[in-house]
């Protein structure tokens, strides 16, 4: 059989992951990352056969990025490609799988981007330059929304006059869907439970973060809402604050709509508490050096996340386990322990000596004997958007 290579697009504010995948290898023929994209210092990595390789490409933007991205994955592929699936962040309610793109199906994720700022508009520009380059190859849109469609009604409205969800489709989305699916699928294979028959809190950890309750197989309830602002303390995002800090900033300070998005969005989180950085493996280092703004975004973000977990057992029959994934939560044996260390009221204790070996690519169990399941379990978004990619094309 041909090899069945998908190339995996994944474009941020700033940054383009991607990967070659074909489903039927354990490892990706290339992946990497261009990042600071639109800077001087701008640069795109990969890593092909376990090399590492770097090139400058100052001051160029996603589209020029993006060239000599196919370049290097055209060199690996010989021109042997089956198709491209592109992660897209918001698919408002469109869309509650993932959709072949056409004409009809771009403008609809044109029309959400304004939910999606950080976000849609850097994959609508993946999306362009890919057709661009590529127009005789199908290509598929995966969306992080689509996994929280099964939200019940009760989870996913606001309290709110109810127009401006019929009208203006004001209600909660959830996003890292793709990710909460395929940690929660793997863990029950990981525990030999059955998808169908289990239920899991999750803990997505990256720059972006987000906790979900699923059940079943299923999304029942998720810590983002109509845009991916809400809920935990993230790198440079807020996440909940009281919903009239807007009028307050508004009336006391005088600041435009556009300066109280920005601060939200691109000061906050970790960055605006600490002072310092938006990156947790420099707070860690900042906090064993005695510093003040990092030691107390991390206590923020670890109590933060431990509420949000209880407030997402509300939606579960009983509780399997926790799952930790992401870049944060697959690294960082501090941020499980004083996260968990808040949750006993959820029968939840770690055995602290397997915590700390859980790093760097290492997953397992990290829970006390006699207590509930908690797992590091790496996510592959890459993987379950390729095998998503190749399920519609087939
Ligand atoms: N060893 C580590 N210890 C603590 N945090 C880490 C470690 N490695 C990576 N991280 C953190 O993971 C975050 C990035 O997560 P990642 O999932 O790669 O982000 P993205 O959302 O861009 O995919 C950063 O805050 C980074 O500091
Ligand atoms: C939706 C979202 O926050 O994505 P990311 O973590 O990639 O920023
Ligand atoms: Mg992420």
């Amino acid at each position: 059989m041909p090899a069945r290579n998908i190339l995996v697009i994944n474009c941020g504010s700033s940054s383009i992951k991607f990967a070659l995948v074909d489903p039927d290898q354990p490892e990706f023929a290339i992946s990497g990352l261009a990042e600071r994209l639109g800077s001087e210092d701008a640069a795109l990595h990969w890593q092909r056969d376990g090399i590492k390789h770097t090139q400058a490409i100052p001051g160029d933007d996603h589209r020029a990025a993006l060239v000599h991205l196919l370049q290097r994955v055209q060199e690996t592929t010989g021109g042997q490609l089956h198709g491209i699936g592109h992660r897209i962040v918001h698919g408002g309610e469109h869309f509650t799988s993932a959709q072949r793109l056409d004409n009809q199906v771009i403008a609809a994720i044109r029309a959400v981007a304004p939910l999606a700022p950080l976000h849609n508009p850097a994959g609508l520009l993946g999306i362009e330059a890919a057709l661009a380059l590529y127009p005789q190859l199908p290509q598929v849109a995966v969306f992080d929304t689509a996994f929280h469609q099964s939200l019940p009604e009760h989870a996913f409205r606001y309290a709110v006059p109810e127009a401006l969800y019929r009208e203006h489709g004001v209600r909660r989305y959830g996003f890292h869907g793709t990710s909460h699916r395929f940690v929660s699928a793997r863990a029950a294979e990981l525990t030999g439970m059955a998808v169908g028959d289990s239920a899991w809190l999750v803990a997505h950890l990256g720059n972006g973060c987000s906790t979900c309750a699923v059940v079943n197989g299923q999304s029942r309830d998720t810590s983002m809402g109509l845009t991916p602002l809400e809920g935990l303390v993230m790198g440079t995002r807020s996440g909940d604050v009281d919903p009239n800090l807007h009028s307050h900033l508004s009336r006391t300070l005088g600041w435009s709509l556009e300066q109280i998005d920005r601060m939200l969005n691109h000061d906050s989180g970790l960055l605006g508490l600490s002072g310092l950085s938006n990156d947790m493996r420099s707070l860690e280092q900042a906090r064993a050096e005695g510093h003040v703004g990092a030691t107390l975004a991390i206590e923020v973000f670890c109590y933060r996340l431990a509420k949000s977990l209880a407030a997402m057992s509300c939606a579960l029959p009983r509780l399997d386990g926790l799952l930790f994934t992401g870049g944060i939560g697959e690294n960082s044996p501090l941020i499980r322990s004083k996260s968990v260390a808040h949750l006993r009221l959820l029968g939840l204790k770690l055995d602290e000596a397997a915590n700390e070996r859980c790093l760097r690519g290492v997953s397992g169990p990290i829970h006390a004997q006699n207590h509930t399941r908690v797992l590091v379990v790496p996510t592959n978004e890459e993987r379950q958007i390729a095998l998503d990619t190749l399920a519609l094309l087939d």
